[in-house]
């Protein structure tokens, strides 16, 4: 059995998100996990997240960076405090910024590797460097800014 992955931890009502929501049956359900200090989620775009034949549509790796990153922002928030993911107060994180740098066409029909790492955790906010590589080589680097939500998210 592999071991489970940071989405597989999220309660059902933040299940939902096209990238990461178990629960979303037409979104990309990225999962990820720990290697050592760095996170990993691998993904084979399909057919439909074509940009040009042949190569992803770079919104499609924003969404793995954006998605990958914020669940690599809880991860660490329990691994800094060395807490168990299922332990309460619940870490959620949402996207505050999310700079992406596409730095050369990316295949289609070859599983794509995101790797992320912590580059610092400040307050209520981590910031998450990753990278997305095809057959070996980096073709985006990404950097977000995770924000934990506060309480009563989305009311206005
Ligand atoms: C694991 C087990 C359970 C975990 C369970 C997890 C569930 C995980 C939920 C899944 C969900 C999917 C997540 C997918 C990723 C999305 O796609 S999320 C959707 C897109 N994002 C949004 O809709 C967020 C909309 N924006 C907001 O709600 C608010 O602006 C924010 C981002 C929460 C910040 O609001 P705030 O906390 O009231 O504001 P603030 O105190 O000013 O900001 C906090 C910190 O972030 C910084 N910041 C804010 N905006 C920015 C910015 N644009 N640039 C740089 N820094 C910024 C601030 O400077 C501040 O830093 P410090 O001053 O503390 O150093």
């Amino acid at each position: 059995m592999p071991e489970p992955a940071f989405q597989d931890y999220y309660p059902e009502n933040v299940s939902h998100c096209y990238g990461c929501g178990s629960l979303n049956a037409l979104g990309l359900r990225i999962r990820t996990r720990w290697e050592g200090d760095e996170s990993v989620t691998r993904f084979t775009p399909r057919p439909e997240h074509t940009a040009i034949p042949g190569f992803v549509y770079g919104g499609l790796l924003a969404s793995l960076v954006d998605c990958h990153s914020t669940g690599t922002a809880a991860a660490a928030m329990y691994r800094q405090e060395g807490r168990a993911m299922d332990t309460l107060p619940a870490y959620r994180f949402v996207t505050a910024s999310l700079h992406v740098d596409y730095l050369a066409p990316t295949p289609l029909g070859v599983e794509l590797e995101v790797r992320g790492r912590v580059k610092r955790i400040e307050g209520r906010k981590v910031v998450v460097e990753a990278t997305v590589s095809a057959l070996g080589k980096v073709t985006a680097r990404g950097e977000v800014v995770a924000a934990q939500m506060r309480e009563g998210f989305g009311q206005v």
